[in-house]
C-alpha cells in the first residue's frame, strides 16, 4: 500500500474534508488527486523504447508497453477519472455501477461495461472511498472474472477495515491512496473522512 506522502496532497485532502468546500472546488480537487494518484500508480508500469527526432538529433524515448484501462466505480469514481485520463489520454475506460445497501453495507452491482480487451494491459480501478472494502473487492472479483491480472486500486481516503478486507482477499492488488483514516463509524462512514463522496461530487 502506498499513501501519497506529499504536503500538497495533504492540503488537497484537507480541502475535501472541510464541510464548507463548495461542490465546484470539491470536483476540481478530486480531479487533481486523480492525476496525482495515477502518477504514483504508474511508477512501475512497463515501457518500451520509442525513437523520436528532436529538431537537433535522434533520441531514444519511451512509450507504455501496453495501453492501460481506467475502470471507474460509479458514481464517485467518475470524479477521479478525468484526472487519471489527463495523464494517459489514450487509455480505454470501463464503468462499474455499484451502490452500497445502506442497511447491510454490501455493494449491489447495477451496471457493468468493460472494454473486451480489458485484460490486455494494466487496470487502474478508481473509487475515492474505500470504507468496508465491499465495493472494491466486488469490483476486483468482477475484473478477475474477465481475466484481469494486473489491477491497481486508486483511492483518496481509506479506512483500515477496507484496506484489511481488500488486501486479505486480494494481496496481489496494490493500493495507492491519498490518506489512511482512523476507522469506520456505525453507519460505515470513514472517520474523519469527508462524508459521502458521491453526494459531494454531484451535489446530491
Ligand atoms: O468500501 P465500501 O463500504 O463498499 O464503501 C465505499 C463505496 O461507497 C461509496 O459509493 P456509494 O455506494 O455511496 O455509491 P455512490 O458512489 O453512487 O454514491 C464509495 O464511492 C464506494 O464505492
Ligand atoms: O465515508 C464514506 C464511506 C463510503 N462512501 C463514502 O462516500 N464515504
Ligand atoms: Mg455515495
Amino acid at each position: 500500500m502506498t499513501v501519497l506522502d506529499h504536503p500538497l496532497v495533504g492540503v488537497l485532502v484537507t480541502e475535501l474534508r472541510d464541510e464548507r468546500t463548495p461542490v465546484e472546488r470539491f470536483r476540481e480537487v478530486v480531479e487533481q488527486l486523480g492525476r496525482l494518484l495515477a502518477y504514483e500508480a504508474l511508477r512501475e508500469v512497463r515501457v518500451r523504447e520509442k525513437a523520436v527526432r528532436t529538431p537537433v538529433a535522434g533520441a531514444t524515448g519511451t512509450r507504455l508497453a501496453a495501453s492501460p484501462t481506467v475502470v471507474c466505480i460509479l458514481r464517485a469514481g467518475a470524479g477521479l477519472t478525468p484526472g487519471v485520463l489527463s495523464l494517459i489520454p489514450g487509455a480505454r475506460m470501463g464503468h462499474l455501477g455499484m451502490a452500497r445497501d445502506e442497511a447491510t453495507l454490501e455493494p449491489r452491482t447495477y451496471y457493468d461495461k468493460l472494454p473486451p480487451d480489458v485484460a490486455d494491459g494494466p487496470v487502474l480501478l478508481c473509487d475515492p472511498m474505500l470504507a468496508t472494502g465491499g465495493s472494491a473487492v466486488a469490483a476486483v472479483e468482477l475484473l478477475a472474472g474477465r481475466g484481469c491480472r494486473d489491477v491497481t486500486f486508486l483511492g483518496v481516503i481509506a479506512a483500515p477495515e477496507g484496506v484489511k478486507r481488500l488486501t486479505e482477499a486480494h494481496p496481489e492488488v496494490p493500493l495507492v491512496l491519498a490518506a489512511l483514516d482512523e476507522r469506520l463509524d456505525g453507519r460505515g462512514y470513514i472517520v474523519p473522512g469527508l462524508g459521502d463522496a458521491g453526494d459531494r461530487i454531484f451535489g446530491t
